[in-house]
């Protein structure tokens, strides 16, 4: 049986921001790594991601007929659209940790849970 791959400690979105800064600096690309780049990377991501779904019809949660390397791929593509949206928020001086908590809190006023 193949032994199962060691599960990456819960990281912090500082944390992929860092080793992502870290990565562009150590291959001189921070120069390729303006906002509009980045943003078209992350759309070609998406567009990566939609292909995993493509055709395949109505899919059910947690994937339950899907083959592991097929799950593995999917992890992969969210990772790549993660990654570009982390870098493009950092190269626009966007905190998104801080963003996206304070969009949850306004969500949750525009749309009040219905009282009980
Ligand atoms: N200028 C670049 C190019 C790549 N990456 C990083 C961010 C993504 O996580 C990943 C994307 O790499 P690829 O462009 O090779 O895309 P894929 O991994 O999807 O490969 P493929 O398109 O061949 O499936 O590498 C980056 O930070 N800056």
């Amino acid at each position: 049986m193949e032994k199962e791959e060691a599960k990456a400690p819960d990281v912090s979105l500082k944390e992929l921001s860092n080793r992502l800064e870290e990565f562009a600096r150590e291959r001189d690309w921070e120069q390729y790594h303006s906002p509009r780049n980045l943003l078209l990377a992350m759309v070609g991501e998406v567009g990566e991601l939609a292909e995993i779904f493509m055709w395949r019809g109505e899919v059910a949660k947690s994937l339950p007929n899907w083959e592991e390397s097929e799950k593995e791929h999917l992890g992969e593509e969210l990772s790549d659209v993660l990654l570009y949206l982390i870098r493009l928020s950092d190269i626009c001086g966007i905190d998104l940790g801080d963003a996206a908590t304070k969009k949850i809190v306004k969500n949750a006023i525009k749309y009040p849970a219905k009282a009980t």
